[in-house]
Parts: C-alpha cells; sequence; structure tokens
C-alpha cells in the first residue's frame, strides 16, 4: 500500500522557459515554484513533481517531427536523422530535468530524478508499461519523485513524445492523489485565449461524469508545442475529475501566483481565486 498524494505539481513548460527561445530558462520562475513546493513539503504534504519540456524538447520534437515515430518505409538516411532527433529531444529534456532537480535540492528538498523515457512504454501514444512500484516506494520513503515529459519507446509508432499531462493523469488514475495543480504561465484557464480582448478568467469548471464541462472555450496553441498545450491540459483535467468521481481535483494557475495555501490546503476558496478551479458537477 502507497501512501496518499497530497499533490502532484506540474511545473509547465511555459512556466518555467521561454517557449519562442531554445532552451532558455525563467530562473525566478523556477524558484518561485521551488519554493512553493518547499513549503508544501514543509507542511507535511507527499508531493510529486513533474514538469514539461518548453523550449528544452518541443524544439527538437517539432524539426524532427518526433511525435510521428519511425515506419518501415523510411529510407535509411530518413531513419538516421529521425534517430539523432529522437536523442537530442531527449537529451535537450535531460538538461531542464537537471536544473528542476537542482533548483529542488539546493532549496532543500529531497527530489529524485525518474526520466520517464527510460522507464515507460506507451501503445498509440497512451501509457503501457511504467514503473508504479519505484515511484510508490520512493514516496513511501519520504523522497519526492520529480517526471517529465519525454521521448518514449511506443509499440505503435516505434517512440513518441510523452508528455507531462498524460503523465500525470496516469499517475492520478492509479494512485490515490487529492489534486493535480498545473503551475503556468497564465493566471488559468480563460474562456477564450488569454492574448485575445476581454478574455475572462474561469474560476471553477464543472466537469460531468462522462468528462464534458459546462462551457464553451476558446483555445490557441503555440507553433512551439508538439502535445497539444491548453487543449490536452483541459482534456487531461477533465478525465482526472470524471475517473476519479471528484476525489481527485485539478487546479491550473500561474507560477507567479501560486503558494502553498492554494496547492496544499483541503478547501480552496474560489471567490477571490486568481486560479481555475477544476470539480465534477454537482
Ligand atoms: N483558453 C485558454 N486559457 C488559458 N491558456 C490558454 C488558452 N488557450 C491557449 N492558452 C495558452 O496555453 C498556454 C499554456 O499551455 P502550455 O501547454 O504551453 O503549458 P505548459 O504545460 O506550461 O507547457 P509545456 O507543455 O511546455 O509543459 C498559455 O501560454 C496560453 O497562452
Ligand atoms: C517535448 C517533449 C520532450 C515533452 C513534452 O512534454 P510537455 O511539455 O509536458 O507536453
Amino acid at each position: 500500500m502507497f501512501p496518499t498524494i497530497d499533490a502532484i505539481i506540474k511545473i509547465g513548460g511555459s512556466a518555467i522557459t521561454k517557449k519562442d527561445e531554445l532552451e532558455t530558462i525563467k530562473t525566478d520562475a523556477l524558484q518561485r515554484a521551488a519554493e512553493c513546493i518547499r513549503q508544501c513539503r514543509e507542511s507535511g504534504a507527499t508531493l510529486v513533481v513533474v514538469h514539461g519540456a518548453g523550449s528544452f524538447g518541443h524544439h527538437h520534437a517539432r524539426s524532427y517531427e518526433i511525435n510521428k515515430g519511425i515506419s518501415t518505409s523510411m529510407d535509411q538516411e530518413a531513419l538516421e536523422k529521425k534517430l539523432l532527433g529522437f536523442s537530442l529531444t531527449r537529451q535537450s529534456v535531460q538538461k531542464l530535468n537537471q536544473l528542476v532537480v537542482k533548483a529542488l535540492v539546493d532549496i532543500g528538498i529531497p527530489a529524485v530524478a525518474c526520466p520517464p523515457g527510460s522507464s515507460w512504454r506507451t501503445n498509440k501514444h497512451e501509457p503501457v508499461s511504467w514503473p508504479r512500484d519505484t515511484i510508490g516506494q520512493l514516496l513511501k520513503n519520504n523522497l519526492v519523485p520529480v517526471l517529465h515529459g519525454d521521448g518514449c519507446m511506443d509499440e505503435t509508432d516505434g517512440f513518441c513524445i510523452l508528455s507531462g499531462d498524460t503523465i500525470i493523469k496516469t499517475l492520478c488514475l492509479s494512485f490515490d492523489v487529492k489534486r493535480a495543480v498545473f503551475l503556468t504561465d497564465v493566471a488559468g484557464v480563460f474562456d477564450r485565449p488569454p492574448c485575445e480582448p476581454d478574455a475572462k478568467l474561469l474560476k471553477s469548471i464543472s466537469v460531468n461524469i462522462d468528462g464534458e464541462v459546462n462551457q464553451v472555450i476558446g483555445m490557441s496553441q503555440s507553433k512551439n508545442d508538439v502535445t497539444g498545450g491548453m487543449v490536452l491540459k483541459l482534456n487531461t483535467a477533465t478525465k482526472i475529475v470524471s475517473q476519479t468521481q471528484g476525489k481527485c481535483t485539478v487546479l491550473v494557475c500561474a507560477v507567479d501566483s501560486c503558494d502553498s495555501n492554494t496547492i496544499c490546503s483541503p478547501e480552496v476558496d474560489v471567490c477571490n481565486a486568481q486560479f481555475t478551479k477544476i470539480v465534477m458537477a454537482k
């Protein structure tokens, strides 16, 4: 039996990297996320950290079309190029992983890197095999596992890009998890892309048992994102809430305004919220 996870926190690639500039970290945002995680842990919370790739990973994945995998119709030259692209993508996201783990360890969090690329396997880009016991054992020993979006072996396409969002969904549906928190570069989920005039922050989104939401939400995606941006995040969030029958709630909030109280307190007040809470419809 593994411990209940109080929160799985995704440090979004948008939050801690400049997504349009190759391998560029936003140091202040990373430190802010790390500090918030430290405070949660100090309050006794059991945590898992997952981070996205941002400009470490998405750029290489897009230029080498890693998410299309490999096929028998590829000639040798195209295949070699694709294989190198896979290595470069993983190498890039591992650079970010080292920075994230360092930021956590430097302030006293016993973070342990668990790179999914070398242990998770997917079929049609959905996880089919992953080291559940290892993650559970790390939690039992009071360590903080750090996973991330990565390039993984896929049974149908040879390999694929596995988003941190899909990793979070998998963990939430397998462990007993109270909350999934997505820290990103915007205040939460808006009724339309936040760059559009009059975009309104949705403080609460209700999901019914079929995973459908009660409102129309307009979304856009950055050209440097290969995993679906906010569309995948909302899709992941609605699945987590509906498939756990509301036992796990989801928050989407800006890394700039995250605090341990919002992340870890059992009840979150949405009246004055500057974030989005995604819950089961009553
Ligand atoms: N309706 C919307 N509400 C909120 N954000 C939106 C919406 N539509 C598009 N976006 C964009 O989604 C982005 C956040 O999604 P994204 O997938 O980039 O986050 P992330 O998880 O931080 O990144 P990564 O996938 O690199 O880890 C924001 O920068 C925002 O501009
Ligand atoms: C592009 C790579 C390597 C992983 C993407 O993960 P995400 O940023 O969590 O969607």
